[in-house]
């Protein structure tokens, strides 16, 4: 893999992408010579229709698909990820400290972070409780642990808060905020919330069509921290919204 020029983290060069339905044998090309980038410490938010493929460029950007043709360069080999998706996913067998423990050894990360993670999560005193007697917002709160104990390079997160009431989401992405505003780091969001990225992210992408293009773009300047009350951005979230219709 080439290192991406300028200061791209990562990069979408002429990439198709396209999936045969197993039932129908119907072949839906999702990307068509898409290209886009990601810059260091930049978190984007991409918003679309449903079934337009934010899912899938997020995973062509985490390895987990491969394009068909083009090039998805992520500077010099495999970045060290974390993944929060819409469902926690955790070991229902064992405790929170040991769900975000084993995250953290997978990737050669010493133990020692762990207590401190857990921390700015607010779980420490949930750290030997297992996920089945946590409220949901706690079981997300130790997939973002889990996400954020590895050190990333390269944040994923699809729909992390979207199964979650508003007050708890409303918290989850304060919390967010606090984990970048800590440690920028570059990432990749994908929500049906239009409010949520513009809350969160420094661009913001819509995806539309079929086969999806970019079709508009929004960067967001507010400085941080940024309150979810700030006029500005349910501003441009009116702007989104319209441009998602
Ligand atoms: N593994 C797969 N096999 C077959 N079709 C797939 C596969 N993954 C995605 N698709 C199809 O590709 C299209 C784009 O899917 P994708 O999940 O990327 O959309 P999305 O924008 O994330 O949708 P949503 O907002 O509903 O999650 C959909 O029509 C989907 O059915």
């Amino acid at each position: 893999m080439n290192r991406p020029t300028g200061d791209a983290r990562i990069r979408l060069d002429g990439v198709d992408k396209a999936f045969v339905n197993r039932r129908t044998g119907e072949r839906q090309q999702v990307l068509r010579n898409f290209s886009f980038t990601l810059a260091a410490d930049e978190l984007v938010a991409v918003v679309g229709a449903s079934g337009t493929g934010k899912t899938t460029l997020l995973h062509l950007v985490a390895g987990l698909e491969l394009p068909d043709r083009g090039t998805v360069d992520t500077g010099g080999g495999q970045p060290r990820l974390g993944m929060v998706f819409q469902q926690p996913r955790l070991l229902d067998w064992t405790s929170v400290d040991t769900n975000v423990r084993l995250a953290a050894r997978a990737a050669r990360i010493d133990g020692a972070e762990v207590p401190r993670i857990l921390d700015q999560v607010g779980l420490t005193e949930y750290a030997q409780s297992y996920p089945s007697v946590l409220s949901g917002g706690q079981r997300q709160r130790v997939a973002v642990a889990r996400a954020f104990v590895v050190r990333p390079e390269l944040v994923l997160l699809d729909e992390p808060f979207s199964a979650l009431d508003e007050l708890t989401a409303r918290r989850l992405r304060l919390l967010l905020q606090e984990l970048w505003l800590h440690t920028p780091r570059t990432g990749l969001l994908v929500t049906h919330n239009a409010l949520e990225a513009a809350f969160l992210a420094d661009r913001v992408v819509v995806l539309g069509g079929r086969p999806a293009q970019v079709v508009r773009e929004y960067r967001i300047d507010r400085p941080r921290p940024r309150s979810p009350e700030d006029p500005e951005l349910f501003d441009i979230h009116r702007q989104i919204v319209a441009a998602l219709a």
